[in-house]
């Protein structure tokens, strides 16, 4: 399969090492919009580059014709104008906060335990993330996640990363130097506390998760999320 990177820092260079090693080519890197040319001769087009790049990158790829997934987080407040553009182009598009399988059994683990906690208002959610310090945007892409996975099972209606209302998820962002990613969602009562976490050890499986995600993709037409690729959920 050939594929185009769009954004080549940690991520791109960590899925490129996969890529090469499951016989892909790697036909394109780049760090910049303007460099983005000859996209049509990709079969996939992965996109892990900075939030206010994601969107004129995936919409090259969707007007090239070229199935395109994206990493980038701090830029879904236009999703919608993305899958409508995809859309209207007939073109292919998937979008994950996160790629790794660790974190997309957390996601069904964190709905679980949020339907069960959902009668039992002597507790309240919190969640922390921790990340390197070379993160762009706070909180991250999988919080977001998680904190709109809780609102939709329980009577929680937004997060925020200032105090909380009643009716808020409290997120604290970590900024520590060499962390991958860590997520813990908390839930405290005066009695007890429970809480689950996942701590990514490095960035392998956010990476295997893309090329994989790619490799699903690549004759497929609409728009995806990861628990079509991985079957879960
Ligand atoms: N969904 C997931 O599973 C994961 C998502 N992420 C997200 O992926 C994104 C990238 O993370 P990471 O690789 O660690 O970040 P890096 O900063 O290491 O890499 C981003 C790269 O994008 C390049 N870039 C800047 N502008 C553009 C542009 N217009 N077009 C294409 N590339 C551009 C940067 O170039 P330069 O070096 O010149 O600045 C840099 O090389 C982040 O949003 C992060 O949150 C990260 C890990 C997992
Ligand atoms: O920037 C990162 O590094 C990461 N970003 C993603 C996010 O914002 O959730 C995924 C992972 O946690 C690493």
């Amino acid at each position: 399969m050939k594929i185009a990177l769009l954004g080549y820092g940690r991520m791109g260079k960590s899925i490129e090492t996969i890529a090469i090693a499951r016989q892909h080519d790697i036909i394109l890197k780049v760090k910049d919009t303007a460099s983005i040319t000859n996209l049509e001769e990709a079969d996939v087009a992965i996109d892990f580059s900075i939030p206010s790049a994601a969107v004129a990158n995936i919409k090259l790829a969707i007007d090239a014709g070229v199935p395109v997934i994206s990493g980038t987080t701090g830029w879904l407040d236009q999703y919608d104008t993305i899958t409508a553009y995809c859309k209207e182009h007939q073109g292919t598009f998937l979008y994950a906060s996160n790629f790794s399988l660790g974190v997309n059994l957390f996601f069904e683990l964190n709905k679980r335990l949020s339907t069960l906690m959902s009668g039992f208002s002597e507790y309240t959610a919190e969640m922390v993330e921790t990340h390197h310090t070379q993160k762009l945007d706070a909180p991250s892409g999988t919080a977001i996640t998680l904190a709109e996975d809780i609102i939709e099972k329980t009577t929680y209606t937004n997060w925020t990363l200032d105090a909380p209302k009643a009716d808020e998820i409290h997120i604290e962002a970590k900024r520590i130097e060499g962390i991958p990613g860590t997520h813990e969602i908390t839930y405290k009562s005066e009695i007890d506390t429970i809480s689950i976490c996942h701590t990514a050890h490095s960035r392998q499986g956010f990476a295997m998760g893309a090329v994989i995600a790619a490799e699903w993709i690549k004759d497929k037409h609409g728009i995806f999320t990861m628990k079509d690729v991985l079957n879960i959920g």
